[in-house]
């Protein structure tokens, strides 16, 4: 028998046999996965397949009802208060910016516990407070011009295009420096210049200063086959396929698993 994994064996995320019900209905059973460092892994399925149950599970607005969660290698109970804490960044389906912030100030808020208690510093005229203001909001700008938005730095986000608010949430996500970005139908309501810019971004994500693994749930197929190294296929709460995208778009059971079920509206192909 193998010994236990220590955490330089398993390096960033892994889901080991997890199971969510709710009352009688198995929404997950027996889900095993992996995020390594630099790595972008997508979960795909039909509708119903177990896809945000699977992402409320990570982000700890689900409980599961058996199994386990490592990131690396140590037992890790996610509680979404505590996410940013421990490297994990997430954006969720829609954009839920605070409308009352700026774009500019939309990503500072995202910025992590200690960046924004340099921030706080700034509002009680604190020693080196100024600096540490300017410090934080010369990297949102920098994040913005990164995603192509920083002309927008200073508006409310309700005036803003939909694709364009998608971007203020990615960096508001990104301002975090995570290891780990979790990304909730990122392509959701994204017509196919934007998916393809987004797919831009995601690429390069890994290959950023920090790096980052990503996890991606997500509807659009040609999003997810053209930007993930690995995917996880689920049907009805089960892991039906695991691989490179080459093998998943030629496996007869994922085909299977698509053609008896509906395929969303916006999906951008069949596998
Ligand atoms: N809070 C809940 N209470 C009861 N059943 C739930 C709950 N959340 C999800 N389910 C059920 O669990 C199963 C998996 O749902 P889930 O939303 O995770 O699937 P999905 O793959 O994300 O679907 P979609 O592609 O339609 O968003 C479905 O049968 C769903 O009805």
């Amino acid at each position: 028998m193998s010994p236990p994994a220590t955490p330089t064996d398993d390096p960033g995320l892994a889901l080991h046999h997890v199971g969510v019900r709710f009352g009688g209905l198995v929404a997950l059973d027996d889900v095993s996965l992996r995020v390594p460092p630099g790595r972008v892994v997508g979960v795909i399925g039909p509708n119903g397949a177990g896809k945000t149950t699977l992402f409320n599970v990570v982000c700890g607005f689900v409980r599961p009802s058996g199994g386990s969660l490592t990131l690396d290698g140590r037992p890790f109970r996610p509680r979404p208060h505590r996410l940013t804490r421990l490297g994990i960044g997430r954006t969720l389906q829609g954009v839920g910016l605070f409308p009352g912030l700026t774009v500019l100030e939309n990503v500072t808020a995202g910025a992590s516990h200690a960046a924004r208690a340099g921030f706080a510093a700034a509002l009680f005229g604190l020693p080196g407070s100024d600096r540490d203001e300017r410090r934080l909001r010369a990297e949102a700008l920098a994040l913005l011009a990164e995603l192509g938005i920083d002309r927008h730095a200073a508006a409310a986000p309700a005036t803003l295009p939909y694709p364009v608010r998608k971007r203020v949430a990615l960096a508001r996500a990104l301002i975090a420096r995570p290891r780990l970005l979790l990304l909730d139908e990122p392509a959701g309501g994204l017509g196919a210049d934007d998916v393809a810019e987004l797919a831009d971004l995601v690429r390069a994500l890994p290959q950023r200063a920090d790096g980052c693994a990503v996890l991606l749930v997500e509807h659009h197929m040609d999003l997810v086959m053209s930007v993930c190294h690995e995917l996880v296929v689920l049907d009805f709460g089960r892991v039906i396929a695991a691989g490179p995208p080459e093998r998943i778009r030629d496996d007869p059971r994922v085909a299977e698993a698509y053609l008896g079920a509906d395929v969303p509206a916006d999906a951008g192909g069949t596998p």
